[in-house]
């Protein structure tokens, strides 16, 4: 489990990144922050693996502070995806994934084996294992990407806006093999993203955050759609928007879902 505990980030600057800040994120779950460009979203999530320190209040990890931990034995226990992919551009796709791995003390064909084993989880094959990175679509990186995170088996993954490069139909499917590949790894995941739709779709639970890191309501996709907090969430999550008003219609005998204005979405099975 992650746990911030009254976490406030002030940068050099001046006023606070993150005021107070405290939730948790239980083993094995998929916790998704969601905001506003600058709501400290990235702040959180990088107060995890140490590349940010708070000012004041702790992150535990498993009831352990992590600032009593060396921050590079840390990072490398922890899984880190990031939009740009971060990828080395002048080592291959294996080589890539097989860092972490040999920086914790595996042989070279050891890392070498894991990092063709991490190609086949996220579903990439094992011909790309020579290319380089700029040889790879979007979506190819983001995968090597996950593949790295992962290559260590890690218990906790942190991604920050993994797919926001990606276009929508490939963002679409990224997002659903992480939900497939979740439902067999059981990560902790803590995810971050500006677009309330992924939320939806990858969330165990949503925390919805306002400026400085604020809370505006945490709860399970359903819960969020359902039971908005306040004005903030209720506008956050657009549940007027006519996509999420469905209306069933009957075609022929078959039930159909329309969106609020009539227009179909798909068909309703029983
Ligand atoms: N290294 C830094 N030095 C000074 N201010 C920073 C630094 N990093 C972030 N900030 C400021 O802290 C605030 C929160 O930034 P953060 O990147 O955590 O937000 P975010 O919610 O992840 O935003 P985005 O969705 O745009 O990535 C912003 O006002 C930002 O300008």
């Amino acid at each position: 489990m992650i746990e911030f505990d009254r976490v406030t980030k002030r940068y050099a600057d001046g006023s606070p990144a993150v005021a107070d800040v405290s939730f948790t994120v239980p083993s094995h779950k998929t916790v998704v922050l969601v905001g506003s460009s600058g709501s400290g979203k990235t702040t959180l999530l990088r107060m995890v693996n140490r590349m940010v320190d708070p000012t004041s209040g702790r992150v535990l990890i498993d009831d352990v502070d992590v600032t009593t931990m060396d921050p590079v034995r840390l990072r490398r226990s922890i899984g880190y995806v990031l939009q740009s992919g971060g990828l080395l551009p002048h080592r291959t796709v294996v080589e890539n994934i097989a860092i972490v791995p040999r920086l914790n003390g595996a042989t070279r064909p050891d890392a070498r084996e894991r990092a063709l084993t991490m190609l086949d989880t996220v579903g990439l094959d094992r011909d790309l294992a020579s290319r380089f990175p700029a040889q790879l679509s979007g979506g190819q990186q983001q995968r090597v990407g996950v593949a790295r995170a992962l290559a260590s088996d890690p218990n906790i993954l942190l991604m920050d806006e993994p797919f926001g490069a990606v276009d929508p139909i490939v963002r679409r499917s990224l997002q659903h093999e992480l939900r497939e590949l979740q439902r067999t790894l059981g990560k902790t995941i803590l995810f971050v993203t500006h677009d309330i739709d992924e939320a939806l779709a990858l969330a165990d639970e949503i925390i919805i955050v306002a400026a400085h890191g604020v809370i505006a309501q945490r709860g399970t996709p359903t819960e969020i759609l359902t039971r908005p907090a306040n004005a903030f969430v209720a506008e956050f999550v657009g549940v007027d928007r006519p996509e999420r008003r469905l209306r069933l219609a009957d075609a022929a005998g078959v039930e159909v879902v329309t969106d609020a204005s009539g227009r179909p979405i798909g068909t309703l099975e029983r």
